[in-house]
């Protein structure tokens, strides 16, 4: 173990030392939720397109209609229909109208359009001629005036969302230039994982929730594998990892005791650690390069495993996507406080209560237990993170908290 315990911080920035986004590949829009932008995109196509009507109603001549009212409507000659997808009508001319539905390109010369609302019939007809007057709005929407061509669309190292794909079709793009996935290979340790149930044995929650954790933030899984307490297996079974993966995620084998081997091949492998890092749950981590291959050794202890993949993995996961590193957080209102000792970044499950105005939220179950225990911190709705300088925990502090994946 290394004499200095590590800050959340500073092992956050350790292990984002180890990768780099990863390199850049034009998709289809259509795959690129949750993918993050490698360039900065620009509007190919304004927004609107074209000069187009807002509103069903006829295209006229402002100086046509500028003495009409309901009592007195101007009478324009009718012109055929134009609707959205048509292409540009003829120039209008003085004494006309042009029927155009919304969407429809609005013919040039015309500088207002007139909802059927404001015609004397109130609706579409085949008449030679039509009795209109102004409704007050030019009911035009110009090219260009929602966003211009070349303008800023989408900045770089942004993470896409469903309205950032509808805005980058909407502005005339059919694919997108994103950082390749990260692939993760997970190698879950311990012969207990092995044996048979219920003689010593235990279900691998967390390969269960890693592999879920981990494609909730878009990456894919290259590969899971289970390694015996046994330094050839692990060797193995790490050397297996590093084949086909941007990232190796272990857990277990960090702790002291005489078959925690993950730590000690860490610590002797190129510019690996075996840290104490001042938080709870989550005190042992290690990380390295295997075979090239970058390396994190979370611990066993399956709520460990949870909290290591928000405070470390899911930001490594972020760098090597070319996305944000740093997950959100909220601060919450407490309504029951509860003791706390500073020292270390504590996660506490928390319940949530009050009502859509003001939320609160108070400890899930009992405090004391909590950080190891699953039906607490895997069923609580929100973690708080609460900083290690943090002592007890009054009714009316705020404290920050995460939504865990
Ligand atoms: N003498 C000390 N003992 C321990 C210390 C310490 O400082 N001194 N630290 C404790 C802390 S804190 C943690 S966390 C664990 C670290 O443990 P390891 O990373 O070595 O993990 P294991 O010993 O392999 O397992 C711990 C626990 O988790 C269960 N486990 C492991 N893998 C899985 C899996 N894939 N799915 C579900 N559950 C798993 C395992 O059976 C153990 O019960 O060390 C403490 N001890
Ligand atoms: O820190 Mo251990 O990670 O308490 O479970």
């Amino acid at each position: 173990m290394e004499p200095q315990p590590h800050t959340v911080e500073s092992y956050r920035d350790a292990v984002l030392r180890l990768v780099n986004a990863l390199p850049p590949e034009h998709i289809a829009l259509d795959q690129a939720l949750g993918r993050s932008t490698a360039e900065a995109v620009t509007a190919r196509l304004p927004v609107p397109a074209f000069d187009n009507a807002a509103m069903d109603g006829y295209a006229v001549r402002s100086h046509d209609v500028a003495n009409a009212d309901r009592d007195r409507p101007a009478t324009l000659t009718r012109l055929s229909y134009v609707r959205a997808g048509s292409s540009l009508p003829q120039a209008l001319h003085a004494g006309e109208a042009r029927p155009v539905m919304t969407g429809a390109p609005v013919p040039p010369g015309a500088d207002l359009v007139i909802p059927v609302e404001s015609t004397a019939s109130g609706r579409f007809d085949d008449s030679a001629t039509v009795e209109v007057w102004p409704s007050g709005r030019a009911n035009i929407r110009r090219r260009g005036e929602d966003i211009a061509a070349g303008a800023l669309v989408i900045p770089r190292g942004a993470t896409l969302g469903p309205r950032d794909l509808a805005l980058l079709a909407a502005t005339g793009h059919d694919g997108v230039l994103v950082h390749r996935k990260a692939r993760v290979a997970i190698v879950a340790t311990g012969d207990e994982l092995s044996s048979s149930l219920p003689d010593g044995g235990i279900p691998d929650s967390n390969s269960v929730y890693l592999r879920a954790a981990i494609a909730s933030v878009g990456a894919d899984i290259a590969s899971t594998l289970v390694a015996r307490d046994d330094v050839a297996a692990l060797r193995e079974a790490l050397d297996t990892a590093a084949r086909d993966a941007d990232l190796i995620v272990s857990t277990g084998g960090v702790g002291p005791g005489t078959h925690d081997l993950a730590g000690r091949l860490a610590a002797e492998a190129p510019g690996g650690t075996l840290a104490t890092v001042a938080m709870r749950p989550g005190r042992p981590q290690a990380h390295a390069t295997w075979r090239g291959t970058p390396w994190l050794a979370l611990p066993g202890n399956p709520t460990a495993a949870f909290v290591s993949f928000e405070a470390f993995v899911r930001p490594v996961l972020g760098r090597l996507g070319g996305g944000a590193e740093h997950s959100g957080t909220a601060a919450e209102t407490v309504s029951v406080g509860w003791e706390s000792r500073p020292g270390a970044v504590r996660f506490v499950p928390l319940s949530v209560g009050g009502d859509a105005e003001s939320v609160s939220v108070s400890p899930f179950g009992p405090p004391s237990h909590a950080s190891h225990s699953l039906s607490a911190m895997f069923r609580a709705p929100l973690i708080a993170m609460l900083g290690a300088e943090t002592a007890d925990v009054r009714p009316g502090q705020l404290v920050r908290v995460i939504e865990p994946a």
